[in-house]
């Protein structure tokens, strides 16, 4: 018998993400509330995501380990998410130009009624870009699903100067962490063996 991983998020990112390391999983996305509470930081905001996320779909698949994730970028305070259209991701893509911003992934792993959960900060700094340079990106249609309107992995990595933590956090899922929250769980990760529990049962 398999160890049961689902990854319940519709993000290809966080696919290929496992995938590299590795984490056999099959998708269930989560359809949850996303709004951000009055007064509510993006550090709490995204945990919280991150372990409604997970309590989704782990209450009907009890059994399984259930991982989920949510990422936002905040700059001056504000949460920005993913674009509601193209003036929206120029605008965003203008905000962060030649500037550093902090991108907030919290990150779970939900088992047997209980979440482990923790949130990864990674401050990224973009070069300066001229409006042309903004429009060409957004043209691109790279922004359109992503937090803050950039993908780090994209063309994206042609305007980060700098990242201050963790690289895979950016991309919507931090892997040490992942293999840290599964730790809690009694659950080891080993290089090429992926997923081990005590008894050997492998995801
Ligand atoms: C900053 C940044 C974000 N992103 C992506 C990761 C996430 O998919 C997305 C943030 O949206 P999320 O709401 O975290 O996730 P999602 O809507 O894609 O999927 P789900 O809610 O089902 O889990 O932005 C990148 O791919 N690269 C980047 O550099």
């Amino acid at each position: 018998m398999t160890l049961r991983v689902i990854l319940a998020s519709q993000s290809p990112r966080r696919r290929e993400l496992l995938a590299l390391v590795g984490i056999d999983h099959e998708v269930l996305p989560a359809d949850i509330n996303e709004d951000v509470r009055a007064g509510e930081q993006a550090v709490p905001y995204t945990e919280r995501l991150a372990r409604e996320k997970a309590a989704a779909i782990a209450a009907r698949h009890p059994e399984a380990y259930v991982i989920a994730a949510d990422t936002t970028v905040v700059v001056d305070g504000d949460i920005l998410g993913k674009p509601v259209d193209q003036a929206d991701a120029r605008a965003m893509v203008k905000r962060l130009s030649g500037r550093s911003h902090t991108v907030c992934t919290g990150i779970a792993v939900a088992h047997g009624g209980r979440i482990e959960s923790a949130v990864e900060q990674v401050d990224v700094t973009f070069r300066a870009l001229s409006d042309a340079e903004i429009a060409a990106y957004v043209e691109t249609g790279e922004p359109m699903d992503k937090a803050g309107a950039y993908g780090i992995q994209g063309w994206g990595a042609t305007i980060v100067e700098r990242v201050d933590g963790d690289y895979f956090s950016v991309m919507g899922l931090g892997l040490r962490r992942l293999v840290e929250l599964f730790e809690r769980h009694g659950v080891r990760y080993g290089f090429a063996a992926g997923l081990i529990v005590g008894d050997g049962r492998r995801g």
